[in-house]
């Protein structure tokens, strides 16, 4: 496939390599079309199944992160029927599953503005880091529409309980704010700072097991937000014995017990139970 709105920068070597994937339409501040979707989820599927590639990390060119939504394509969806608007608000929805079901651990690293469909972005990767000048919001309403596609992962974000407030408001969420109710996992204080913040975070990511990560990855949208019935204390209870029989773990196991550093195997992820890619 040929990107015409992406630009993908593949940082270290083989096992250890790191795909920063760069929304790169900065004259409209990296608002997203049919294009920009079509190429960004082929994107992510097609680098999470690369088993030379550990880590994504989601980026815009220019001054924005992203602008969510092109609002020139969303006045012209708004005539045409419900129907083919049905088809499009879909691929627009499974963007948004597709970056949050990801077995890699996923990235965003935002700077300027992350409105409406960029605050989902970012929402819906792993992690979450933000320069001091980034500024989030649901803005969708001030144009009569809703954060709807966006809304499971900014909820899950940042509580119900916000949610009502930035939904209904539409309010500037300043980077300070957004890591306060949990959007942010990190403030950088200035552009600049960013890529080294992120590029701690990615060693520590490549410190640990990959399939261990994909894993627990894996366990949290297993046991979040569930009751801890029988069921699910089974589940985990499945989950670790089936990994302690791993090679992986086996590696991890005995590098500690020999004190040195694991050497890690990378495969190809299983395919993903919700997506099926
Ligand atoms: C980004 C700033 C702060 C920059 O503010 P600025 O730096 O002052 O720049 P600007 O406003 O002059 O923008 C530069 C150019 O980018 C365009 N532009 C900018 N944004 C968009 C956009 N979204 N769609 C289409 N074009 C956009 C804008 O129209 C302009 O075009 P020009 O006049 O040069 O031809 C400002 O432009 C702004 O506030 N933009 C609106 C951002 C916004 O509120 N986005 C929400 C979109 S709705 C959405 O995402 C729906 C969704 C996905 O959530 C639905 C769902 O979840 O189901």
């Amino acid at each position: 496939m040929t990107m015409t709105t992406l630009k993908i920068d593949r940082r270290g070597e083989a096992a250890r390599c790191v795909a920063w994937v760069w929304m790169a339409k900065p004259a409209v501040h990296n608002a997203f079309d049919e294009t920009l979707i079509a190429e960004l989820t082929a994107t992510l599927l097609a680098l999470d199944a690369d088993p030379t590639v550990r880590v994504i990390v989601l980026a815009g060119e220019g001054k924005s992160f992203s602008a969510g939504a092109d609002l020139t394509w969303m006045q012209r969806q708004g005539a045409a029927s419900v129907d083919e608007n049905l088809a499009d608000a879909r691929r627009l929805a499974e963007l948004f599953r597709t970056l949050s079901t990801l077995a890699k651990p996923t990235i965003a690293r935002v700077h300027g503005a992350a409105l409406g469909g960029g605050m989902g972005l970012a929402a819906a990767c792993d992690i979450c880091v933000a320069s001091d000048r980034a500024v989030f919001a649901t803005s969708e309403v001030k144009f009569g529409i809703i954060p709807s596609a966006i809304s499971p992962y900014v909820i899950r974000a940042i509580g119900e309980r916000q949610a009502y407030r930035y939904f209904q408001t539409a309010e500037r969420i300043s980077a300070a704010r957004a890591r306060e109710i949990g959007l942010v996992h990190e403030v950088t204080d200035s552009e600049g700072g960013l890529d080294p913040q992120i590029e701690a975070i990615v060693e520590a990511l490549l410190a640990g097991g990959p399939n261990a990560q994909a894993a627990a990855t894996d366990l949290i949208r297993a046991v979040a937000n569930k009751p801890v019935t029988d069921d699910v204390v089974d589940d985990t209870a499945r989950r670790i014995a089936t990994l302690r029989a791993t090679p992986e773990a086996r590696e991890g196991l005995s590098a500690f017990l020999d004190k040195r550093q694991a050497a890690w195997m990378v495969s190809a992820p299983a395919p993903n139970p919700t997506t099926g890619h």
